[in-house]
């Protein structure tokens, strides 16, 4: 079973007396453990369709389905308990609180649910190589040291799907690959999957599957 699936999904905008068609029918399905990119030039389509998997944006047309489930219909504080438990983001800027350490990033976490996993935590912390970073401000670090960060708090949810804008954006090319390494072993060890929007082609041949889309058309593209 796929854990996400676009059926027939639009999206127009419209401005002033103009339509604008951001994504046209659309259909797409995400399945388990499969690291997913997204590429297209600017104002091609990317953020709408990202937006409208993360269910933050509802479709024109069309039906979302999050683990064979229809989510269309849900009510918004269902959705945004969706989108907590089961959807990790990651953004271009990282988007973690300026004004808050590392590790309180994640015991803001522990604050809505409730329930601190340290080990889990400690794990990450191994894992993404920032244990040694956890005592300080967001901006004593470096890039790749945000992204990392990022990369662990949109994990410690333990979401089925991860979206993520950009994320080497702002890195330098080797710390880029290391960025898209850890991506690709969050797929590999969990059942999880991961979607990736990405300018860089080079970035999005490290990924099990290319989609492209141009003028809000979305088509697989062969590797
Ligand atoms: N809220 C909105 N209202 C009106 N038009 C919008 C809105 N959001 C997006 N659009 C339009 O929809 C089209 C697709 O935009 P989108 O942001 O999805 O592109 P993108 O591929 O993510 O671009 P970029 O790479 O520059 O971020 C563009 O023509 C954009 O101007």
């Amino acid at each position: 079973m796929s854990i996400m699936k676009l059926e027939n999904v639009s999206k127009e905008f419209k401005d002033g007396t103009t339509k604008i068609q951001a994504l046209k029918q659309t259909n797409l399905e995400i399945e388990e453990n499969q690291f997913v990119a997204i590429i297209g030039p600017s104002g091609s389509g990317k953020s709408t369709l990202l937006t409208i998997l993360g269910l933050l944006q509802k479709p024109t047309t069309g039906t979302v389905y999050l683990n064979g489930e229809k989510i269309n219909e849900q009510q918004e504080k269902d959705k945004a308990k969706l989108r907590f438990d089961k959807i990790g983001f990651i953004f271009q800027s990282s988007n973690l609180i300026p004004f808050l350490k590392v590790k309180e990033q994640f015991r803001l976490i522990d604050k809505i649910t409730h329930k601190p996993k340290e080990e889990y935590l400690n794990e990450l912390f191994e894992k993404l190589d920032i244990d040694s970073i956890k005592n300080k401000y967001v901006n004593q670090l470096s890039g790749g040291q945000r992204q990392r960060v990022a990369i662990a708090r949109a994990l410690y949810n333990e979401p089925t799907i991860i979206l993520a804008d950009e994320p080497t954006a702002s890195l330098d090319s080797d710390k880029a690959y290391e960025v898209i390494d850890l991506l690709a072993n969050v797929v590999k060890e969990g059942k999880r999957s991961v979607i990736m929007v990405t300018h860089d082609i080079r970035m999005a041949k490290k990924c099990d599957v290319i989609y492209e889309i141009s003028d809000g058309e979305l088509k697989r593209k062969e590797l």
